[in-house]
């Protein structure tokens, strides 16, 4: 039976395997769907009452996929009642025989993956797929058996993330050893070895149903596996529970290579570099990361500090040193004839090398600052009142040294822009301030601006950015309703009839906002038919967001 329905499997001796596409593709086509040989939930969410420790299958309410604080839900009925203490959304996900074989080991390999630096959840899952080839020995050889591993690779350029699942696996065993010896003779540590390498370079990611994009699962899918990556993929996958979807959002030729992204596609080329060399041993050379403005995206790019020009940029040209297998970049100015391109700028000059490490201090202060943390999410207004100037201040200051000599689709501006987004939606909320939200919204506006540029093709971060930028413009046009009934109520009081011009433009600019609020939902929606398809859950939820504001725009 075909593997593909529209595209075949090929593979060459010097390219290795990759997918390619036998007829014509269109935006918005389903490649193929599939379930996942195993599945598991991420490491934070492994004890979660609400999450499926077998399917990955999440409890979540409507009401919560709109709402940005999650509310408490009553959780799945099924505990674990082997001794796990995990949580089941069926009884037959809890009482499935793979998890009966992997339950005994379960607690040892998250106790000693938090020991040796091991991310629980691969460790889990390499776990699960050892057992689930016990079982279904055939199924495994036919799929995801055939994977690549590459353990000699990691063993040659990565030693040190292999060592530390080889020392947990030791330790595992010995502990298992001395409970039941019978049950040590289940599985060896090459199998687990090359099973943690397969699922390194071979797994997927899948992410929260709501806006938040929060990464849930980890799945180990046969056939998404066999595309090979590219920062211009023509293609978007998306996960639901324990199943996969990949569709088309680039019109593809027939005999064109189809192609999928590994990583996420707002970060830098050297970020995507450093990431896809690491854990899927390869240096990318699509066409996004072999130019050096990123196809004209300028992520990386700062203004020249040459030219006189505000239209010229310098930017890196990432480079791999095959001896010293390090990534490194080279600069050059987008003008040929500038002077930066003449001299050793690089290492040199120090005004350049100031902002990069301007952008390395920023980098620094973004991820670590406590003021963007989101354990303070929760504090109100005495709280939030003393951190606010200081928060302001530091900002202005981030912004004329810093950012002011980066280009406008810098990563720096978008990070920039979507802490802001959120600490001035807080503000506005804490201080029941119209100033601070009209604040967020221009933030959210860069937001969807950036994002766009940058990820050229349909994807969940543009629908996801859409989706909140109508979402608070939504909180805007309720507070401009409120300001225009108690302008009406005032007047009437006052029996003032002369002064409606005042509401008249309160009016117009709600029918305004009205308009852009629809649209805006709208451009989410038809994103999320192309990425999603008609019935999964964001797009039904979106499309209740355009009906509702195409009604209220239209009364
Ligand atoms: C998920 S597999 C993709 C299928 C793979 N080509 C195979 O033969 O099984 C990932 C591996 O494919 C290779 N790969 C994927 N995309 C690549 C690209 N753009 N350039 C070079 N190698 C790539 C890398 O070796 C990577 O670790």
């Amino acid at each position: 039976m075909e593997l593909f329905n529209k595209a075949k499997l090929i593979e060459e001796s010097d390219k290795g395997r990759y997918v390619e596409a036998t007829d014509i593709l269109k935006p918005g086509d389903s490649l193929f769907s599939e379930n996942s040989f195993a599945s598991i939930p991420l490491e934070n969410f492994l004890y979660k009452k609400d999450y499926c420790f077998n399917c990955c299958k999440y409890q979540i309410s409507t009401e919560q996929q709109t709402s940005e604080q999650p509310k408490s839900t009553p959780g799945f009925p099924f505990q674990c009642k082997y001794g796990c203490n995990m949580w089941f959304c069926s009884n037959e996900c809890a009482d499935g025989m793979v998890h009966q074989l992997e339950c005994s080991f379960i607690s040892k390999f998250v106790e000693l993956s938090l020991k040796h630096d091991c991310d629980a959840s691969i460790s889990l899952l390499a776990l699960r797929v050892v057992m689930k080839n016990k079982v279904a020995s055939e199924v495994f050889e036919q799929t995801v058996g055939k994977l690549t591993n590459q353990k000699s690779i990691f063993i040659q350029n990565n030693k040190s993330f292999l060592d530390k699942y080889s020392k947990l696996f030791d330790q595992v065993y010995l502990i298992v050893k001395s409970e039941n010896s019978e049950l040590s003779s289940i599985f060896n540590k090459e199998e687990y070895l090359e099973v943690v390498c397969s699922i390194f370079v071979n797994s997927f990611a899948g992410l929260s149903n709501n806006f938040n994009r929060t990464p849930i699962s980890n799945g180990y899918f046969y056939k998404a596996a066999l595309l090979n990556h590219s920062c211009e993929p023509n293609t978007f996958f998306s996960i639901q529970n324990s199943t996969l979807e990949m569709r088309v959002v680039k019109d593809i030729n027939k005999g064109e290579q189809i192609f999928d992204s590994y990583v996420d596609l707002l970060l830098p080329t050297i970020e995507r570099q450093k990431i896809l060399l690491k854990s899927k041993n390869f240096v990318c050379d699509c066409s996004r990361c072999t130019d050096i403005t990123e196809n004209s995206r300028f992520v990386s790019s700062i203004h020249c500090i040459f030219c006189k020009d505000e239209t010229n940029y310098i930017s890196p040209k990432v480079k791999y040193d095959d001896k010293t297998k390090i990534l490194k970049q080279v600069w050059s100015c987008s003008k040929l004839t500038c002077q930066f391109n003449k001299k050793n700028n690089n290492k040199n000059n120090q005004e350049f090398l100031n902002i990069l490490s301007d952008v390395a201090k920023f980098y620094d202060f973004i991820n670590n600052d406590l003021l963007f943390k989101e354990e303070k999410k929760e504090e109100g207004e005495e709280q939030i009142q003393p951190m606010v100037e200081p928060i302001l201040n530091r900002l202005v200051e981030y912004e004329t040294n810093i950012l002011s000599k980066l280009h406008e689709n810098h990563h720096c501006w978008l990070l920039y822009h979507l802490r802001l987004s959120k600490l001035f939606e807080r503000f506005s909320a804490v201080f029941n301030s119209f100033d601070y939200l009209s604040q967020s919204i221009q933030h959210y506006k860069e937001i969807a601006r950036i994002v766009e540029c940058v990820i050229k093709s349909p994807s969940s971060e543009i629908i996801d950015s859409y989706y909140h930028l109508a979402r608070v413009n939504e909180k805007y046009l309720l507070s401009l309703i409120n300001q225009r009934n108690n302008h009406i109520k005032q007047l009437e009081k006052q029996k003032q009839r002369d002064t409606t011009i005042d509401i008249d433009s309160l009016n117009k600019d709600i029918k305004n906002l009205l308009k852009f609020i629809n649209t805006t939902y709208k451009k989410a929606y038809e994103m999320a038919l192309i990425c999603y398809g008609n019935f999964k859950p964001k797009t039904l939820l979106l499309n209740a967001l355009v009906e509702k504001s195409n009604f209220s725009s239209s009364n």
